[in-house]
């Protein structure tokens, strides 16, 4: 079983000396793992102290990143003390809350709030739509859709090399 690590103990671990970080409620001994962290250890100094599975899960890590958090591991938050990132959407990512986590590492990702969503507006999509061609049967029932232009045209044409055909045929005969 791990060992039992409280908040306040983790929040004093928060410099080069000595970096604690927790994730998904473990927490992590990552001091000698800052200059050889890939993103840098910055990254790591910025959560030092604290919870840090939203940045952690934000930077998208492979699994291989996850096998290796077990090497740095030194234990877990009490039930009690168990953070649940509820990233409000009107605070800053910096400004995140000390509350029960109890999501996985999916749902520990932040999702735009409604206000903050703008449906896409590409121009390409509105090209596409305006030239959209809604074929004749689908017009609706009512009222029927006027035949188009080229086809008048087309039965003009026709009646008239009728017409036509017609007359040198009469005068043919009448002659
Ligand atoms: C504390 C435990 C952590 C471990 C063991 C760890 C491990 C790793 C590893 C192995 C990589 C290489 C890429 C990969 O395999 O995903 C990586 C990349 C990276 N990590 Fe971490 N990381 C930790 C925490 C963090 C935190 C808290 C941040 C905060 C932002 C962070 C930011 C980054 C960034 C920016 C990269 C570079 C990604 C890139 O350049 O493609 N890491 N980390």
């Amino acid at each position: 079983m791990s060992k039992n690590l409280t908040l306040d103990e983790v929040k004093k671990h928060k410099d080069e000396k000595s970096v604690w970080i927790i994730i998904h409620n473990d927490v992590y001994d990552v001091t000698k793992f800052l200059e050889e962290h890939p993103g840098g250890a910055d990254s790591l100094l910025e959560v030092a102290g604290k919870d840090g599975t939203q940045a952690f899960e934000d930077v998208g890590h492979s699994d291989d990143a996850r096998e290796l958090l077990k090497k740095y591991k030194i234990g877990t938050l009490p039930p009690g003390e168990r953070c649940k990132i509820i990233t409000d959407c009107s605070r800053n990512s910096s400004e995140k809350s000390w509350r029960t986590y109890d999501g996985s590492p999916a749902s520990s990702r932040r999702m735009p709030c409604k206000s903050e969503y703008k449906p896409p507006t590409s121009p390409r999509v509105d090209r596409r739509i305006s030239t959209i061609v809604v074929p004749r049967e689908r017009c609706g029932r009512s009222p029927p859709c006027p035949p188009p232009r080229s086809s008048k045209l087309k039965w003009a044409v026709v009646a008239l090399a009728g017409a036509l055909l017609i007359g040198i045929v009469l005068k043919k005969y009448l002659n």
